[in-house]
């Protein structure tokens, strides 16, 4: 996936009742935790049963409502690509597109969408992925990257990883180099498998 190989995102979980488990972020890999995590993680609501039975929707919507959260998040992810040559961050619709510009403009890198089919107007590069309920395509527009450029992508979240796999393989075909992916939650479920 790049030289850097970890990251901060957060574990949310559920006992299966539809009750959240409240305390995924206070310790990572034997580390002391960011202690702007916790807060993160608290604004996260999972929704059982949504888009459809089965699946523990974790929703990142109530976060946008309390700036200051918002506004943490962002800023973790700041602090991790600030000084790191980032020419690109590469944000996947829709959410990546929340979270993305923010860090982009921050660290002084462009933004380049990565869109759902037939959004681009112009040539595009495409790649289609299996998801956790159904399948989809990512594109992206030619010449958005220019050879060797280190690329961020961002995303809210990763579950099986199938997004972000079609991610790295659209701005690797541009002959950039993704340095990481950065995505506020990571599924327990999928924990071991991506
Ligand atoms: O790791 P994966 O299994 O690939 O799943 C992760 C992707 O699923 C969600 O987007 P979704 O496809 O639901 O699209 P949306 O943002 O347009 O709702 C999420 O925002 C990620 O992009
Ligand atoms: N459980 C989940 N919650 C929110 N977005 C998702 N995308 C894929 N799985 C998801």
């Amino acid at each position: 996936m790049g030289e850097e190989e970890s990251n901060n995102n957060i574990s949310k979980s559920s006992g299966g009742d539809g009750m959240v488990d409240q305390a995924p972020a206070a310790k990572e890999n034997g580390r002391a935790a960011d202690p702007r995590l916790q807060a993160i993680s608290d604004a996260i609501r999972v929704v059982p049963h949504f888009p459809q039975p089965g699946i523990m929707f974790n929703d990142i919507t109530e976060l946008l409502l309390r700036p200051t959260v918002f506004k943490d998040a962002v800023d973790m992810f700041v602090e991790r690509y600030r000084g790191k040559d980032i020419a690109a961050v590469a944000g996947i619709e829709a959410r990546g597109f929340i979270f993305g510009p923010a860090i982009a403009l921050a660290i002084g890198a462009k933004f380049i969408p990565l869109r759902k089919p037939k959004k681009l107007p112009g040539e595009v590069i495409s790649e289609t992925y299996i998801l956790e309920y159904g399948t989809d395509c990512l594109e992206m527009h030619v010449g958005a990257t220019e050879p060797g450029e280190r690329v961020v992508v961002v995303d809210d979240l990763v579950a099986t990883g199938g997004t972000l796999s079609a991610a790295i393989k659209l701005i690797e075909r541009s002959g950039a180099d993704v340095v990481e992916c950065a995505c506020l939650i990571g599924l327990p479920k999928y924990k071991d498998k991506v």
